[in-house]
């Protein structure tokens, strides 16, 4: 008898919930964002980006949050560093380059942009899952 496991989108089955980061380069710097809310982790740093809904693309969940967080329109390229697993492991961190196609990112959700050349990547405090993904991230950078 075959067994069906099924994908759960709240993040609490079997298969853990995948976050989308990008990094967004443009010349040799990087945009960095830094986190609003809530207060655990407000301040710190990250890659704009968030959940991938059910039935969606990892690809097209980075154009929708990155239109909804800095109004602007993506095209996503490869994937930078692991998967790095946050939440307990019940959620996954997946970081693409992407590159602007149209738009001036704004922090919509954000409480500050910057970006970033590969001198000043270590001046922002990263949230602690991205700091392998930052170091992959040097050389496309440097
Ligand atoms: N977007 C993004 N999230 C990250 C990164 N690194 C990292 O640990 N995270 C964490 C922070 C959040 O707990 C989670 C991202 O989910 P989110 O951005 O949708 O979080 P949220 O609380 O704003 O969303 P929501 O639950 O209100 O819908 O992943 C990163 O580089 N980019």
């Amino acid at each position: 008898m075959t067994t069906v496991r099924t994908e759960r989108a709240d993040g609490d089955g079997l298969e853990p919930r995948v976050i989308v980061g990008a990094a967004i380069i443009e010349g040799r710097r990087v945009l960095a964002a830094a986190r609003a809310r809530p207060p655990e982790t407000a301040g710190k740093w990250e890659f704009p980006g968030g959940k991938v809904e059910p039935g969606e693309s990892e690809g097209a969940a980075l154009v929708r949050e990155c239109s909804e967080e800095l109004g602007v329109l993506v095209e996503v390229g490869d994937r930078v560093g692991p998967a790095v697993p946050v939440g307990q492991g019940r959620a996954v961190l997946k970081v693409y380059a992407a590159q602007l196609v149209h738009g001036e990112p704004r922090a919509l959700e954000h409480a500050e942009l910057r970006w970033l050349t590969v001198d000043e990547l270590a001046d922002v405090p990263w949230l602690p899952a991205d700091v392998p993904i930052v170091a992959a991230l040097r050389p496309l950078i440097g």
